[in-house]
């Protein structure tokens, strides 16, 4: 388990993370997410030990995170850095030695890894010759070699086709099933969604809401779809009862509490028929939304 535990970092009189905590679980990746400019960078750099924070720790399986936990860590960072001029397989192997690897064992976790993400056929290419897409593929790869005890990666699906981002999620999840603790930052919610165990949502700096994707699903507020042919119209005289969108028999509505929710559908019952009522399981987008609010 990775901790982040106060982490506070000014540039001149502006303060862009205030007080930052949260937990990075070794079961199960993390999400963070935040508008642009929240301090996501900002706090992986300082994890990474690219940047020093002004206050705070970071803690790796209970103590203090050491450049030597650091080294082998692997990190996307969002400036991303290989060599546009060198041959993927050759760099690719080259950083697998600088991690210590033999260099045949680089060589092979190169070839596997480029031959996971289908690039098999651009070994022998130089990195710049390839397309933006697939030059990420290999930053991936880069980030993987030489088997990370934890993963920081800075946006490692943006520009990824959806076959990239299959192939690249699933060994992600491999990496995960193994204890891994795995740090990515995204923009894109419906990923974050679909594969995200926690979530991490900063704005301004701040955290804002942190925890399993179980626990924060609990503490947003449930919606209920609730369809009561001809009309759902009734639903709004009704007390403890907020309708947020209504079309014909269908509504979307907040109940106060579990009362009142019973309450309703034994008025549905009473009025006619009932062909749904429904409490909808928010997405992390959802949640993501609610709490930036
Ligand atoms: N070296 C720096 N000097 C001054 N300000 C900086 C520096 N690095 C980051 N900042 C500022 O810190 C804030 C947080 O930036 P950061 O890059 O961490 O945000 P982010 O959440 O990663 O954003 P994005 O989603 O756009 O990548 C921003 O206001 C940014 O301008």
């Amino acid at each position: 388990m990775l901790e982040v535990q106060s982490l506070t970092r000014r540039f001149g009189d502006r303060t862009v993370l205030d007080e930052v905590s949260f937990a990075v679980p070794a079961d199960g990746m993390t999400g963070f997410v935040g508008a642009n400019g929240a301090g996501k960078t900002t706090t992986m750099r300082i994890i990474m030990g690219v940047l020093k924070s002004h206050s705070g720790t970071v803690y790796f399986n209970g103590t203090q995170l050491a450049d030597t936990d650091r080294a082998r860590f692997g990190y996307m960072p969002e400036e991303r850095g290989l060599y546009p001029k060198q041959q993927v397989l050759d760099q690719l192997q080259y950083l697998g030695q600088l991690h210590g690897m033999s260099r045949a064992d680089a060589r092979t976790e190169a070839l596997q890894l480029l031959d996971r993400f289908g690039i098999a056929d651009r070994t022998k290419d130089k990195l710049e010759s390839l397309s933006l897409g697939n030059q990420q593929r290999v930053q991936v790869a880069a980030s993987l070699m030489h088997h990370p005890t934890a993963l920081i990666l800075d946006e490692p699906f943006s520009g990824l086709d959806p076959l990239a981002v299959d192939s690249m999620t699933s060994l992600l999840a491999e990496r995960a099933a193994t204890g891994v603790p795995i740090l990515f930052s995204s923009h894109q919610l419906d990923l974050i969604d679909a594969l995200c165990d926690n979530l991490v949502v900063l704005a301004g700096g701040k955290i804002v809401a942190s925890g399993t994707a179980t626990a924060l699903r609990a503490r947003a507020s449930a919606k209920h779809v609730v369809v009561t042919p001809p009309d759902a119209g009734w639903l709004r005289e009704q007390p403890g009862v907020r309708v947020l969108d209504v079309a014909g028999p269908r509504a979307l509505v907040e109940f106060d509490d579990e009362g009142t929710a019973q309450r309703i559908l034994r008025t549905a019952v009473d009025r006619g028929a009932v062909t749904e009522f429904a409490p909808q399981r928010p997405s992390l987008a959802e949640i993501y939304r609610e709490v930036i609010r």
